[in-house]
């Protein structure tokens, strides 16, 4: 059996047990500095001195306990942070990556790809997956403040209002219907709309007048589909053009830019990046904080009303077994003490899976307008009251495995988008700096594979549809696409994960099948929450970022309805 902690370079680490040494502590002040250094257009990707303030005026130094500890600036730590500093509490927002929201790759939407394998990405890689011919998949997630909402496509969706009712039957309690749909309105507003109120995600539609946009809407109609307007909150039963979350000169407004520029002007918000967390602090059934290492020293942050866990779904369930949260056998073969048996943790992993089909064009595409993608159209293949099992993307350049020319090319990208495999994401050892090993079990079951052919047959269906006669110069690879088997080859050989993973530390009814209740509580753990794409029990027909923020917004309304209440009993 292996020890816990058992990698030496950690044990070389020296733990601060009274928190920071004076050099640590420096350090740490330092890093908030250069957090706020970057002053300037606040809301389109730099940061402003002002969160600074405190600092400069000679105000009293960063502490080193705080009402809520946030782990992870992703996109849902970024909306938590400000949500929870709003009222006034103190507030700690922890990342491993860098406060490097300025740069060109991430604020330019135009760029986002180049994010990919790069340094703001954990780079992390899936197990090998037997139904792609035993590929392992790159399972791209930010490494950056703003997280993957800082490097992601900006594709925004508001969902299908079916899935929430599926998550209302999942978990109960807070998570109905509605309240996801009121979550919604409170985190994201049109561009164009009156904006008071708290911070929101700024959505504009820029891909009208691509000639594109127009022939797939048509190609569409081809296929049977009515045009719909995608971000209504009603059933997708048609196809649509899609919004960006981003301005119309084409910079990024994602988590970092929307929620947590404004709320650094709060003095009672810090943010330390560059700051791994490597486990929680847990002392009886209580979680008290976490530790972190910084500058390889592991120092101890305290929090004394929670600690939230919004590192997102590869991360979450790996620091809750580190802390010896999760399934018994599991943390014993890792030789982790037990805390808290739940063996729901990393269970229930979820992706989309996509495929590229990549068209030569008869005539000259235009440059890619925003993030270049027109149009979503949906087929259902299952029961009605069911969200539509496929997406199919429409874009306007080159995107996949083949180098094909900007401007004679454009793909379509067919997507499976209610997968109801069910993969694991399982620790590989406990050196907290190593990844999980993740098994997002890729078209495991067979509705899966009959699906994603279906999928492939929709794609097909469009590229070849009448609309898009003119441009449709054929499909690159020679593939034959005839047979079944055929179109699950290419499957198998081309297919590529949908990044959106969810559901290792899933909401729901009971402590057996999941990891938190419905109001974000670890089952058995007093003091701790996960808020993030981990919690989503089932996947959402759509691209998830909106999802995921909504549901973050939902938390956000428990936790400050909570603190509210204490607050009324404790001055009553
Ligand atoms: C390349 C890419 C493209 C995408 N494109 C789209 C799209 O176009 N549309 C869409 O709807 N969705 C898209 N998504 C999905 C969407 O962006 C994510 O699902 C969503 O941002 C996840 O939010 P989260 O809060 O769960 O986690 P994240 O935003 O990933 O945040 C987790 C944060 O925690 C930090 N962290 C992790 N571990 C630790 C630790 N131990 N210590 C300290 N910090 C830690 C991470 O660095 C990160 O900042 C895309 C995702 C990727 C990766």
């Amino acid at each position: 059996m292996k020890k816990h902690n058992d990698s030496p370079s950690l044990d070389a680490i020296r733990e601060g047990a009274a928190g920071f040494g004076a050099s640590g502590r420096r350090d740490f002040l330092t890093r908030l500095l250069a957090l706020g250094a970057g002053a300037g257009a606040a809301g389109m990707g730099l940061l402003p001195a002002a969160a600074l303030a405190g600092e400069r005026d000679g105000r009293p130094a960063q502490r080193l306990d705080y009402d809520y500890v946030i782990v992870g600036a992703g996109s849902s730590g970024c909306l938590l942070a400000d949500r929870l500093s709003a009222t006034g509490a103190s507030v700690l927002l922890i990342e491993a990556g860098s406060h490097r929201i300025d740069q060109p790759k991430v604020r330019e939407v135009a760029l986002w790809l180049q994010n990919i394998g790069s340094d703001t990405d954990w780079a992390r890689q899936s197990t090998a997956q037997a139904q792609l011919d035993n590929r392992q998949q790159a399972l791209a997630a930010g490494k950056v403040v703003g997280g993957s909402g800082s490097i992601n496509a900006m594709i925004w969706l508001r969902g299908d209002p079916r899935d929430l009712a599926q998550w209302q039957r999942h978990v109960g309690g807070p998570w109905t219907a509605e309240a996801l749909l009121r979550a919604y309105d409170d985190m994201a507003r049109p561009v164009g709309s009156p904006g008071s109120g708290p911070s929101r995600i700024r959505v504009g539609r820029y891909a009208d007048p691509h000639p594109l946009t127009a022939a797939y809407l048509a190609a569409s109609g081809d296929t049977g589909l009515r045009t719909i307007e995608l971000n209504a909150g009603r059933p997708l039963n048609g196809a649509g053009v899609t919004e960006v979350n981003a301005t119309a000169d084409g910079y990024r407004v994602g988590p970092a830019q929307a929620f947590l520029v404004p709320a650094l002007a709060r003095a009672n918000l810090s943010v330390l990046a560059d700051a791994l967390i490597t486990n929680l602090i847990i002392q009886g059934n209580r979680c008290r904080g976490v530790r972190a290492l910084v500058d390889n020293a592991l120092v101890q942050i305290r929090a004394n009303r929670e600690t939230i866990l919004c590192a997102g779904t590869c991360e979450s369930p790996k620091l809750l077994m580190l802390s010896g949260i999760g399934p018994l056998d599991e943390l014993r073969a890792q030789g982790i003490p037990v805390r808290q048996h739940l063996p729901a943790v990393g269970r229930n992993l979820q992706d989309h899976l996509l495929l590229s089909l990549q068209y030569r064009s008869r005539v000259f595409v235009p440059p890619q307008l925003s993030n270049g993608v027109s149009t979503m159209s949906y087929y259902s293949n299952g029961p009605a009251h069911l969200a539509p099992d496929v997406q199919v993307a429409g874009m306007q350049y080159p995107f996949g495995p083949l180098q094909t020319p900007a401007g004679g090319s454009y793909t379509l990208i067919p997507f499976l988008a209610k997968p109801r495999s069910r993969g694991r994401a399982r620790l590989a050892g406990t050196d907290p700096r190593q990844s999980m090993l993740l098994d997002p079990g890729y078209l495991a079951e067979r509705v899966d594979r009959d699906n994603m052919v279906f999928a492939l047959e929709r794609g097909l269906a469009l590229g070849a549809s009448r609309a898009l006669a003119s441009f449709n110069g054929g499909l690159y690879p020679a593939d034959p696409l005839r047979t079944y088997a055929e179109k699950l080859a290419f499957i198998a050989r081309n297919a590529g994960p949908g990044l959106h993973y969810t559901g290792t530390c899933s909401a729901g009814r009971d402590p057996a099948s999941s990891v938190v209740d419905s109001r974000f509580r670890v089952w058995g753990v007093d003091g701790l929450r996960v808020v993030d794409a981990s919690v989503i029990p089932e996947m959402p027909a759509v691209n998830i970022h909106a999802s995921v923020l909504s549901v973050a917004q939902l938390a956000a309304k428990v936790l400050v309805e909570e603190r509210r209440s204490h607050h009324h009993h404790a001055t009553a």
